[in-house]
């Protein structure tokens, strides 16, 4: 099934994180309040009650994480940085303790001989900019900016690789326009503005990492999926059109100096963002990397459904993971090719990866995974096939390396490669990350 020969010798091997959903420690070191603190602590909007105030405690616990991390091989680990430990207001005072400790992360991360690929954002925006209007106000572009040089500058002499934003299509559609996200909102044309102020953030984000130190490599990390038509019905073919632009051009199109797509905004100028003169070229400020997750495609029909016109069709699967997402590893192959053939990043990394099903720890403390790990090879293998097209994907990160919360669902939904026993927070590493550790150990020759 796998060659890796095929993979390139400098390949990134890794798992990623994010800062709210391990670190725990909501209420330490000075650590001001975030969006999802807020909207996890608001009864309904989180199964079981569920938030990040302990996670996977990986405040710390980060240098027991990181030995194991050593252990299975990896060379490489995508984490987030916490903007409300930096900034606990957004702006003004910073916690000199919370740079501190990723001054430790770092440092212990390169002490196990592992490469950091930083993202500055994932979602945890300081509930302070949240009452000023948040990702909705145009001042918290410049916010995140002031943000990205405190942290380029602390961590900059050990971080070379950085991702300003992570999947803006969640923060800016579940987080402002389906409300299912923080902070909550649903107003579609809220978060058509929110989605082009985040996309502004990342260019000047981008040219703040490259005033610091031209040589660092910078990109941002989309959520992109195939949208496939119902049928060939010129009113499906329209709509999957649509919902591509909706989910996938909306962002790679401005990033790669095209503007906003015309096939959603001619549908619906309404909900067209206000855009400033110079913006559309701040956004487009060339980026060293696209970071690409994945986990499904979507199958879409026309419908009367305002805004877009356009519904989803349940997949025909017939695998379907804990989420109920269909599993489509093919989708990997077609996102990754028409990425290379239509934006031609430099280079590409799968920034995610993964598959939440039900795991079942055993008394000796394994957990059995076979659907996970059969998901990952099916998927690698879908890079394989990309890569041997000539597509230049140079790493890939298993989405997670630890059971963590899960957003709405809390920590019911365990993607992780190492198994979290939350109450007493030991770890187990699962079938699939033994798997994963021995490939890995493979393709970089450490067997
Ligand atoms: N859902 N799900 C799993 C995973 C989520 O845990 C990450 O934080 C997101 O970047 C992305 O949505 C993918």
């Amino acid at each position: 099934m796998l060659d890796l020969n095929v993979f390139p010798p400098n390949f990134r091997w890794g798992t990623a994180t994010a800062a709210y959903q391990i670190e725990g420690a909501a209420h330490e070191d000075g650590r001001g309040i975030s969006i999802w603190d807020v909207f996890s602590y608001t009864p309904g909007n989180v199964k079981k009650g569920d938030s990040g105030d302990v996670a996977c405690d990986h405040y710390h616990r980060y240098a027991e994480d990181f030995k194991l991390m050593k252990e299975l091989g990896m060379n490489s680990y995508r984490l987030s940085i916490s903007w409300p430990r930096i900034l606990p207001k957004g702006r003004g005072e910073i916690n000199e303790k919370g740079l501190a400790f990723y001054d430790r992360l770092i440092d212990e991360l390169l002490k196990n001989g592992i490469e950091p690929y930083v993202t500055l954002y994932h979602w945890d925006l300081p509930q302070a900019l949240q009452q000023l209007g948040g990702w909705a106000n145009r001042d918290t572009v410049d916010a995140f900016e002031e943000y990205a040089r405190i942290v380029v500058n602390r961590l900059g002499d050990r971080v070379k690789n950085w991702i300003t934003h992570n999947e803006p299509w969640c923060a800016a559609f579940l987080g402002h326009g389906a409300g299912v996200h923080a902070p909550g909102l649903k107003d579609v044309g809220v978060s058509m503005q929110v989605a082009h102020h985040l996309l502004l953030s990342h260019g000047k984000a981008v040219r703040v990492i490259k005033e610091h130190d031209s040589s660092h490599k910078v990109g941002i990390t989309l959520i992109l999926g195939p949208s496939h038509a119902a049928s060939d019905s010129p009113e499906d073919v329209a709509a999957a059109a649509r919902h591509d632009a909706f989910l996938n051009t909306i962002y790679l199109d401005p990033l790669y100096g095209k503007g906003y797509p015309r096939v959603l905004f001619d549908h619906i100028p309404a909900l067209a963002p206000k855009v400033q003169e110079g913006d559309l070229e701040i956004i487009a400020t060339e980026t060293d990397f696209l970071g690409v997750n994945y986990y499904q495609r979507s199958i879409v029909k026309h419908s009367e459904q305002l805004p877009f016109n356009f519904d989803g069709v349940r997949p025909p699967g017939p695998e379907f993971t804990f989420f109920d997402w269909e599993v489509y590893p093919k989708g990997l192959y077609e996102v990754l090719t028409r990425v290379h053939q239509d934006y031609a990043p430099k280079e590409i990394f799968i920034t995610e990866n993964g598959a939440t099903f039900e795991d079942t720890l055993t008394e000796d403390g394994q957990v059995h995974d076979e659907q996970r790990r059969f998901y990952i090879e099916r998927h690698l293998k879908s890079v394989q096939d990309a890569i041997s097209e000539g597509v230049p994907v140079n790493g890939y990160f298993a989405w997670s390396f630890l059971d963590n919360f899960e957003w709405a669902e809390g920590f019911e939904k365990r993607f992780g490669l190492v198994y979290v026993d939350y109450a007493t927070q030991n770890r187990h590493v699962k079938d699939s990350g033994k798997w994963y550790s021995k490939l890995v150990k493979e393709a970089l020759g450490a067997v």
